[in-house]
């Protein structure tokens, strides 16, 4: 205020002068890949823009195709450069750098940044018309490419499919083929479902307005084999939601689990499974020892964790979360901290079960192409089975599956029908075999068919 005007452009300028390197017209800004802990949008962004820029002058590039993706994709390699033109004046140049820098007890960190260099004039320009329109591409490439990752993350090894590396979770194209139509559950829940999934992603504004976290929280829970890793995917698929499967064993310690969850993004669905036993360690989990679960200070230790853990979140995505939904799996309801099953924890909670008549209209339809109006002669008795017995959709797939023949598959879970009613009948007590149950426990990484480097035998 003291200073006039004039003057004061006089001094800026003059600053400017003594302090910008004198032969440099130009000026370089850093995006780096992450901004404190979470991850910097424009990196994000560039890393997608820049493929669509890739021009004559490139010399090395990353070519990659994932299995199921329509199209290679191609990004730039370490210290390659990208031009670009803005506005028809604006030259620029982008760079992209990785360091390794070799830590304590043999870690390795990377550093991945991008140089944006331009005219120093430009500076305004770039800041205000040029990164937001990069971002509003990066969007619009994304939303056409349509691929839905999962994100698993391992403390050692990183796996990339891709382009995109990412220092906490490992990615891989989500290449689980369940949809809403594939999923057989009852139709009704199914619409309310997809209902809740729509007003969430529309209600942008109301959140806002109330004050809360942009998050949705699911609990699906039902016996092995009813779909619960199935129908995240269709979620996944639906939304075109990024999954992050969340390993809790593989975190050992709160300024981790921090780390991990903040470096997950937006429009994604953040999976728990198994929260019933996830303090067991993943080696063991597959053995039959299910029935002694619950030795008292192990059962303490995992529900310090996960109320502990719903807390943080909540906290952590009421300040930088958006679009957030977090789903956690169980066989066991009852087996839940009642803390977790609280209303206003979870917002749904969903029953996965049996196979119901219109579960199995809708496996024979995806199977067999069985429809309605074409109905097999075995349709009816099956139905009447299937009302009577418990079976899981998965048993019911698995039969329709061994054969392109209707008359084969159809008589085959006929005969399984048969013998499960016949097994019930003989121990009207037991429950389901554990050995069954375990056949299908391997969550939603199983259900990719893909082995993960990591993932123990
Ligand atoms: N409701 C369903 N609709 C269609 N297919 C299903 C359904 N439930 C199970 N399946 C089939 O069975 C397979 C296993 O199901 P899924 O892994 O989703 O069960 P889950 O409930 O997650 O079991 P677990 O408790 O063992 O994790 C799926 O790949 C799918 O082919
Ligand atoms: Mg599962």
């Amino acid at each position: 205020e003291f200073i006039p005007a004039p003057f004061r452009s006089y001094i800026y300028k003059a600053l400017n002068y003594l302090f910008a390197p004198l032969f440099s017209r130009d000026l370089t800004l850093v995006v780096d890949e992450l901004s404190g802990m979470t991850r910097n949008q424009v990196y994000d962004a560039a890393e997608v823009y820049l493929r669509t820029k890739i021009g004559p002058h490139t010399e090395r590039l990353r070519v990659s195709k994932a299995p199921r993706k329509k199209n290679i994709g191609v990004a730039i390699d370490k210290d390659e450069e990208v031009s670009d033109t803005f506005d028809g004046a604006v030259k620029l140049k982008w760079r992209f750098i990785s360091e390794t820098k070799k830590g304590k007890n043999d870690s390795t960190s990377e550093r991945r940044y991008f140089e944006l260099t331009f005219r120093r004039k430009y500076m305004d320009k770039v800041i205000s018309s040029y990164l937001p329109y990069v971002l509003a591409q990066a969007d619009a490439i994304k939303a056409e490419e349509k691929a839905v990752k999962l994100y698993t993350r391992h403390l050692w090894m990183r796996y990339n499919d891709d382009d995109v590396a990412n220092s906490e979770w490992g990615s891989v194209n989500l290449e689980h083929p369940s949809t809403f139509d594939t999923m057989a559950m009852d139709p009704e829940m199914k619409k309310m479902i997809l209902e809740d999934l729509e007003r969430f992603v529309r209600r942008k504004e109301f959140y806002k307005k109330v004050g809360k976290a942009w998050k949705r929280g699911y609990l699906l829970y039902g016996p092995p084999g009813t779909g619960k890793s199935s129908l995240i995917a269709a979620m996944a698929n639906y939304l075109k939601f990024d999954v992050y499967d969340l390993e809790l064993t593989s975190i050992y310690s709160d300024s981790q689990l921090k780390k991990v969850l903040l470096s997950t993004t937006n429009r994604s669905i953040l999976v728990i499974e198994d929260i019933d036993c996830c303090r067991v360690d993943v080696g063991n989990r597959d053995s039959d020892s299910d029935s002694d679960l619950d030795s008292d200070s192990d059962s303490d230790r995992s529900r310090v964790t996960l109320s502990g853990l719903l807390n943080f979140i909540d906290g952590l995505w009421s300040s930088c979360g958006d679009e957030r939904i977090i789903v956690f799996t169980t066989n066991h309801k009852d087996r839940l901290d009642p803390a977790l099953l609280r209303p206003g924890r979870m917002d749904l909670h969903i029953h996965l079960s049996y196979c119901t008549t219109a579960g199995y209209r809708i496996l024979a339809s995806n199977y067999l192409g069985i429809q309605e109006n074409n109905r097999h002669r075995l349709c009816g008795e099956i139905e009447g089975l299937i009302e009577s017995t418990e079976v899981t959709p998965a048993e019911v797939a698995e039969e329709l599956m061994k054969s392109d023949d209707a008359d084969v598959a159809l008589q085959g879970l006929v005969n399984l029908l048969k013998s499960k009613k016949a097994e019930s009948k003989k121990k009207e007590t037991s429950l389901p075999s554990v050995k069954k149950q375990q056949r299908h426990k391997k969550g939603i990484k199983k259900l990719l068919h893909i082995r993960l480097p990591w993932s123990k035998s």
